[in-house]
């Protein structure tokens, strides 16, 4: 196990995993703290891949699980690791150890033993069907408390997977969904918990969980920033800290760029009623001023296209609107594209996924949505709409270049947007990043630059 993080206990750095160290718990066998029961180590055997030796956020989680075991103790958890380092596996062994041993209490018990929140409905989804895949045979009642499912109709079972959106309905209840007891909740896991606590509500909702159970709380996520809604949620007296690597940072293989686009210029490229593409001399030579971001776009994926038919592509806009106007553009472009959202149903969103994986359709237009799930095989990352937050930026940018795999992420800008907000992001973005890196049209970019200019 390489770059093993690093553990803290409140603020000190606990010396557990380090080689030789205490507690080094490298595989998924039985061990003698039965932090991982046989059956669940079998059912993660036959996953594909099999999975079988720890990754080291996997192996942090399991050195804390011990001590709470062995001290019969509990203590909040924040795990923050890049994207793909196998998250999900460390929270899921733990909750299903915590619904096993909650099922003795059961008896007494009118609502769910474990909550597990997620920011998005596919994710939801996806955290749900690996459950049931660890837990076969085992007896336990898993809910997937959102999307496009019936309300459920007995509040009592072991764990749920819930969408932190949809929430709150249950813990108010309506006519037609049953009001849940929270009171026998032991542990609440909290997924993308930067993206989750950037929501207000959200925010509000795990303090009211907080209120009306005993439940530790565990935090994962990809990345973190300091912010208030944590200070306020997290357990700083009683908890345990996990680090791994620069949790921060653009994966190595991944390259970032920067293209000027202008929203105020009109759209160049056009089909007209012969079928032909028109495009603008510009889009020919390989030195492209800044245009309309839709021929931007045009340019950016043809010209790829022309050279390595195979690449497959992400399209970030900011809605669903937006994604949909897009994929529909660079059909009648032709270049087969799809947006994947969540306005759209189950149904279609799942057919342009598969669309996506299958490799049918190499272009995929998508929201934040996407974010959450395991993206496969994607080359390159085009940012149509900047990102409002950094966060969300290395978010995209961890969207590839998993596994080593050289990726590229690029971000069009507008520099003379007059959204306080964009600005905003852009003077970030500029600030993160490293000189060498920073284009020309943005060396000297000025936050206050053109908001001076509209005002005087
Ligand atoms: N111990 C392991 N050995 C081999 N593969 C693993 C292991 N743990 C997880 N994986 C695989 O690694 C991939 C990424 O895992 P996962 O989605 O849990 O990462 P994550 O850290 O939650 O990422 P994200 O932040 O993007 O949600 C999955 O395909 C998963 O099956």
């Amino acid at each position: 196990m390489t770059d093993p993080g690093v553990l803290y206990y409140k603020e000190d750095p606990v010396e557990i995993l380090k080689g030789g160290g205490r507690l080094p718990i490298s595989n998924f066998g039985p061990n003698d703290y039965s932090l991982v029961s046989k059956a669940v180590s079998e059912n993660l055997a036959q996953l594909d891949p099999s999975i079988t030796e720890t990754t080291p956020v996997q192996a942090a989680v399991f050195s804390i699980e011990t001590v709470h075991v062995m001290h019969s103790f509990q203590s909040d958890m924040l795990c923050v690791s890049e994207n793909g380092s196998g998250k999900t596996i460390a929270y899921l062994v733990p909750v299903i150890r915590a619904a096993l041993s909650n099922q003795m209490l059961a008896a007494n018990r009118r609502g769910p033993g474990v909550l597990i929140f997620v920011p998005s409905v596919e994710k939801a989804e996806a955290v749900h069907y690996t459950l049931l895949q660890l837990t076969v045979d085992m007896g336990l009642k898993i809910e997937l408390l959102s999307g496009n499912v019936d309300f459920i109709q007995n509040p009592k079972f072991d764990i749920g997977v819930c969408n932190a959106h949809e929430f709150e309905i249950y813990i108010n209840g309506t006519r037609k969904v049953t009001q849940l007891d929270l009171s026998g909740v032991r542990l609440v896991v909290v997924d993308d918990a930067t993206e989750s606590l950037k929501w207000e509500h959200h925010v509000e909702l795990y303090q009211k969980i907080r209120t009306l159970t005993r439940a530790r709380f565990y935090f994962f996520s990809s990345t973190m920033e300091s912010s208030d809604a944590f200070h306020s949620l997290f357990n700083y007296e009683n908890s345990y800290c996990y680090l791994h690597g620069d949790t921060n940072a653009i994966p190595a293989k991944v390259q970032t760029v920067f293209w000027e686009i202008m929203i105020s210029h009109l759209p160049l490229v056009y089909v007209d009623e012969t079928g032909k593409i028109n495009t603008f001399p510009t889009l020919d030579s390989d030195f492209l001023k800044p245009c309309n971001p839709c021929d931007m776009l045009y340019y950016a994926v043809n010209r790829r296209r022309e050279k390595l038919p195979n690449t497959r592509f992400l399209i970030f806009a900011t809605n669903a609107t937006v994604a949909d106007f897009l994929a529909v553009k660079l059909k009648k472009l032709k270049i087969p594209a799809c947006a994947y959202h969540d306005r759209q149903n189950t149904k279609e969103r799942k057919e342009n996924l598969i669309e996506f994986t299958n490799d049918t359709v190499k272009v995929l237009v998508t929201t934040e949505e996407l974010l959450r799930r395991d993206v496969q095989n994607v080359d390159i990352v085009i940012n149509f709409d900047m990102p409002l937050s950094y966060a969300t930026f290395l978010h995209r940018c961890h969207c590839v270049g998993r596994n080593g795999k050289k990726a590229i992420v690029v971000t069009f800008i507008d520099k003379m947007t007059k959204k306080i907000e964009t600005r905003q992001a852009i003077a970030t973005l500029v600030q993160k990043t490293p000189k060498e890196d920073i284009p020309p049209f943005l060396k000297n970019f000025s936050f206050f630059k053109t908001l001076h200019r509209t005002s005087s």
